[in-house]
């Protein structure tokens, strides 16, 4: 058995040994049931809720990503994913959002991210804090080059910081760093040649690759990308998912929204499932995917056929079978208990 397994003791991106059945058989051990607690979680979130007048978005109890996985993040159209997203990089603002000096009332909205208090903070802070983000529609900005739209990424780039600006050689420095930085990062996402070319002229899957090299460039400990599948075409997708999974092995925790089931189920080490602003379910991938609920839940009864899309994941449907699970679970533990 993994060293990690038994104590679930706290681990470090850096002891983490890259071993990602290691990792698998930490988290085979948890529990799967919604907001299920996890032994070393980078982002812990509590209460957080959105509505848009009467309809609510958002509606989470609790959730825990664990240091160092990939977690996907799944659910039908509508589900609240993207707006998840939004409320936890500061991009939006929780319906119940904490008050400013409101103390820690219990139906405020609280998330930390490595221990830091998030719930009050900007977009730029909660990026400064480690946690980057990606959108579902591609922000790379179109009349500047490949290598200018990698720069902006730069956590400290010198026309941020009044201070550093004044101060030439440092400025100088930095940028030359920044420079070495995306260079680099634009060989690894094979995308040097491109390199002085508009943004704009980039196919969907190379400005997909471009957004998720630009992320980087702030050395981010967690990052979040927003169906990273949407609009890449075949013979970029190897790329994209090893990409991602050469993340994790170096350490850095990924979450990501996907309707690609394919790609949920190979790359994620752990699965949450969303509807209607809640989630619903979580666990290992061959569980709650193969599971008879989420399977159903997508595919109908056709278990012979691996998750192709979730067109058939109906709200509906995944709420009543995720009922019906909780039912199994409560005669389970009444005839455990008898
Ligand atoms: N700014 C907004 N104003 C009003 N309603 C909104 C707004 N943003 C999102 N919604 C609604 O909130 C719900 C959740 O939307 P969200 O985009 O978060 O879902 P999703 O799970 O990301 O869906 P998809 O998979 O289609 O991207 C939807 O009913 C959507 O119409």
């Amino acid at each position: 058995m993994s060293e990690l397994a038994p104590s679930h003791a706290p681990v470090r991106p850096g002891e983490y040994p890259h071993d990602r059945a290691a990792l698998r058989a930490t988290l085979a051990g948890l529990e799967q049931v919604p907001g299920s607690a996890k032994p070393d979680p980078i982002l812990t979130v509590d209460r957080i809720e959105r509505r848009f007048g009467g309809m609510t978005a958002v509606d989470v109890d609790h959730l825990e990503v664990q240091r160092g996985a990939i977690t996907a993040l799944i659910g039908p159209n509508g589900a609240g994913k993207t707006t998840f997203f939004n409320l936890l990089t500061g991009f939006d603002r929780p319906t119940n959002a904490a008050r400013p000096f409101g103390g820690s009332a219990p139906d405020r909205a609280r998330w930390s991210f490595e221990g830091r208090d998030l719930g009050r903070t900007t977009a730029t802070r909660v990026a400064r804090a480690g946690m980057i983000r990606t959108f579902q529609l591609t922000k790379a900005l179109s009349r500047m080059t490949v290598l200018e739209n990698m720069l902006i990424g730069a956590a400290d780039q010198p026309g941020e910081n009044l201070l550093v600006g004044l101060i030439k050689p440092l400025w100088a420095k930095r940028e030359r760093e920044n420079i070495a930085r995306a260079d680099e990062l634009l060989r690894r996402f094979k995308l040097d040649a491109k390199r002085n070319d508009m943004a704009g002229g980039l196919s969907g899957g190379q400005k997909k690759l471009l957004e998720m090299a630009r992320a980087l460039m702030a050395e981010p400990a967690m990052i979040m990308l927003d169906e990273p599948m949407a609009g890449v075409n075949p013979a970029l997708t190897q790329s994209l998912l090893d990409h991602i999974q050469m993340l994790r092995d170096e350490g850095t925790t990924v979450l990501f929204v996907e309707h690609d089931m394919h790609m949920v189920r190979h790359i994620s080490d752990w699965v949450v499932v969303m509807a209607q602003g809640q989630i619903i379910a979580e666990g290992l991938p061959e569980d709650v995917m193969s599971s008879e609920a989420v399977v159903d839940a997508y595919l109908g009864a056709h278990h012979d056929r691996d998750l192709g899309d979730d067109d058939v994941l109906t709200t509906g449907v995944i709420r009543a079978i995720s009922e019906e699970v909780a039912d199994e679970a409560a005669l389970d533990a009444q005839e455990g208990s008898r």
